[in-house]
């Protein structure tokens, strides 16, 4: 007799009790649905129509081999536009496989590529076929061989391309949109490329050089943030991720109003909800509730607030409850000078036992949560032969901060 005889499979092992048969639990059936890097498909892209179309209509003549135009799209995060952007080349490739063209179609995220040659090379790499015969190393060639390559890949195995430089104002410098955008007028390449830039900075074309400005013409489409409707309908097309019955009716209605009500953010109002599932599985409370989501919410902000200030010393934590402190004692104005904030948290290290920092250690933490955009930091001038100084203001709620601890120290202002 040994253990795999039937008796013993069929004790369960109550670490996995929550998961059924289809590999869900018992409020999700299908989680993926309400992952941020899910896709949609097609039909489920909601509220976008005629940003589909308009970008197709500037990127179309690319399926027949023909010269596109150029795009910029502009918005807020999460309002859709890799999405878009995605969406559109996608159903270019096909168009131009149907129509016997060969369409290369690639995105680059542009805040994960390292520079210039990391950006070429990653255009290069995941164009290149087997057939090209041209090899794309991930190092040890110079930048300017990583463009000849990728002409190469371009002139033997395309008729066209579509590029899409996802958060293309992290590139640093224009040189990326420069070459690429002036290839074929310059004969490095004979294939026509289209290049769709997506940026949430609005004056991002502001800071382009004149020459990359004429070469990408002036094609922009804005992505307004979701309203509410927009919102709903967004959740509404992803309510299979829960089983049958879970998701109580109200819930839906009230993530989106909360999510346009503060961003418009299709990304954040997905989290929210699957926050608010998490929330009912953690807790055994098997249906999701209204009363879930503030509660979902504020512990994902708590969540989300530790692991970005993870990376840095304790003492960041000190001054973020110094502002929390500040801040909830303030009636309006919520920006504090540095000079303030180390007094204030001066306080808040004797009721947490701990020395303190030098104040120019508290300036360079500062920077570090402005950098995270957990605080966010002006330069002040203080008129007339008063020189400058920095002030500081908090972007998370207080309570948010003071939850990061069971215990957290709250100290006297005024005293
Ligand atoms: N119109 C929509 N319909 C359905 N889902 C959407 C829609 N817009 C956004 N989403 C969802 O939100 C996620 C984020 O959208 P997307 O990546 O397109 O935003 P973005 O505007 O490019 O923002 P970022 O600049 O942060 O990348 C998408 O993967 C998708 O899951």
């Amino acid at each position: 007799m040994d253990g795999n005889e039937s008796g013993d499979l069929e004790e369960p092992d109550e670490l996995f009790q929550t998961v059924d048969e289809t590999g869900g639990d018992d409020i999700f059936a299908n989680r993926e649905l309400l992952n941020i890097d899910h896709v949609p498909d097609e039909n489920r892209i909601v509220g976008r129509d005629k940003h589909i179309t308009e970008l197709a209509n500037e990127v179309g003549p690319a399926v027949t081999g023909s010269p596109p135009n150029s795009v910029i799209l502009y918005g807020k995060t999460g309002s859709g536009k890799s999405l878009v952007a995605n969406h559109v080349m996608e159903r270019a490739w096909n168009e131009a496989d149907r129509r016997g063209k060969r369409l290369a179609t690639v995105t680059v995220d542009c805040a994960q590529a390292k520079g210039e040659a990391d950006t070429i090379q990653t255009i290069a790499e995941s164009i290149n076929t087997p057939s090209s015969g041209v090899k794309v190393p991930t190092r040890g060639i110079s930048t300017n061989e990583y463009y000849n390559r990728l002409w190469n890949i371009l002139n033997q195995e395309y008729d066209a391309a579509l590029i899409t430089l996802d958060e293309v104002d992290r590139l640093g410098d224009d040189n990326v949109l420069m070459l690429l955008s002036r290839a074929r007028e310059a004969g490095k390449v004979d294939v026509p490329i289209g290049i769709i830039s997506i940026s949430n900075k609005v004056n991002f074309r502001e800071q382009m050089t004149e020459r990359v400005k004429s070469s990408l013409g002036h094609n922009e489409t804005i992505f307004d943030p979701y309203d509410g409707e927009q919102l709903r309908e967004i959740l509404e097309n992803r309510k299979d991720a829960f089983h049958d019955g879970v998701l109580n009716p109200g819930v839906i209605p009230k993530t989106a109003a909360l999510a346009a009500q503060r961003h418009g953010d299709a990304r954040k109002a997905i989290r929210l909800l699957r926050h608010a599932g998490d929330y009912a599985k953690n807790n055994n409370i098997g249906e999701v509730t209204e009363d879930h989501l503030e509660l979902a919410q504020e512990q994902a902000e708590v969540e989300r607030l530790k692991e970005l200030i993870a990376g840095l010393p304790p003492h960041s934590k000190y001054i973020l409850y110094a502002l929390a402190n500040l801040t909830n004692n303030a009636e309006d104005n919520v920006w504090f000078r540095t000079t303030v904030i180390y007094d204030i948290y001066k306080k808040v290290c004797n009721v947490e036992g701990t020395d303190t920092l030098t104040t120019d250690t508290i300036r360079g933490l500062l920077s570090e949560l402005a950098f995270l955009e957990v605080t966010e930091s002006n330069q002040e001038h203080g008129g007339m032969g008063k020189g400058t100084y920095k002030e500081h203001r908090l972007l998370w709620e207080p309570n948010v901060v003071f939850k990061m601890d069971p215990d957290p120290a709250h100290v006297d202002i005024d005293q």
